[in-house]
């Protein structure tokens, strides 16, 4: 009989930036596929996304659009354009702004911490009771995400216990690639979210993709037969 506690770590490709990208990523099985429609060099529009979704449909995958302190009508805009199931604040947004956007629209709201040091965890404090997940990344300069850099993952756990005691899910993200995510792993963190490091010549790599599941299924095999 199937355990009832099995735990499957949550994947999330993102920064799909072209019909080939994005027929990659859903050729995976990674949970969610992400669309960067803040400026970046992934960066896309609503009606590039809607016509990919046309054509190939995302199967089981939840769609997430990642937007850096846009405006509403804009983030709007792209809910109406495209299926998103998650519209992902990666940026300054305030509990004002999600509220306003929670009340406007039915998508999942997940709010984005850049980690700095123990003390950032207490910045998602506001957003407990609004939003429906968060992402802690890492902010290098004026770059939101995307950078390909880790913050100390030796913190994951002060998140971890958030996640737990609000009931609220969350991923990893920041330079998770196939290396980096063996030193990851034994975090055991609810989600890993990565788009510089599955890509190879600034497209997506179904080699990596595959890898990066590969691994994340036999940390999931091991950890739930312990
Ligand atoms: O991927 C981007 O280009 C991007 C740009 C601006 C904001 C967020 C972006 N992506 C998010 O960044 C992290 C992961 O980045 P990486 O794996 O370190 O490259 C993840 O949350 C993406 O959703």
């Amino acid at each position: 009989m199937e355990s009832l506690n099995v735990f499957k770590t949550k994947v999330k490709f993102c920064g799909n930036k072209s019909l080939e990208d994005y027929e990659a990523s859903v050729k995976t099985d990674a949970d969610y596929l992400g669309f960067v429609f803040a400026r970046s060099k992934r960066q896309v529009t609503p009606d590039q996304v809607a016509q990919w979704v046309a054509l190939v449909h995302p199967r089981n995958k939840r769609l997430v659009g990642i937007f850096v302190n846009q405006s509403k009508e804009f983030i709007l805009h792209a809910i109406r354009t495209v299926p998103l199931d998650v519209v992902q604040c990666h940026g300054d947004e305030d509990l004002t702004f999600i509220k306003d956007l929670k009340a406007e629209s039915d998508v999942d709201i997940w709010k984005v911490i850049h980690h700095e040091d123990e003390s950032t965890v207490d910045k998602l404090k506001p957003f407990l009771g609004t939003i429906d997940g968060f992402v802690v990344d890492k902010k290098v300069g004026n770059q939101y995400g995307g950078t390909g850099t880790s913050f100390n993952w030796g913190h994951i756990p002060l998140y971890d216990k958030v996640s737990c005691e609000n009931d609220i899910p969350y991923l990893i993200a920041g330079g998770i690639n196939v290396e980096t995510l063996q030193e990851l792993l034994p975090f055991s963190p609810q989600g890993i979210d990565l788009s510089s490091g599955i890509e190879e010549n600034f497209a997506k790599s179904e080699e990596k993709m595959n890898l990066i599941e590969r691994m994340v299924r036999e940390h999931d095999k091991r950890t739930n037969t312990r």
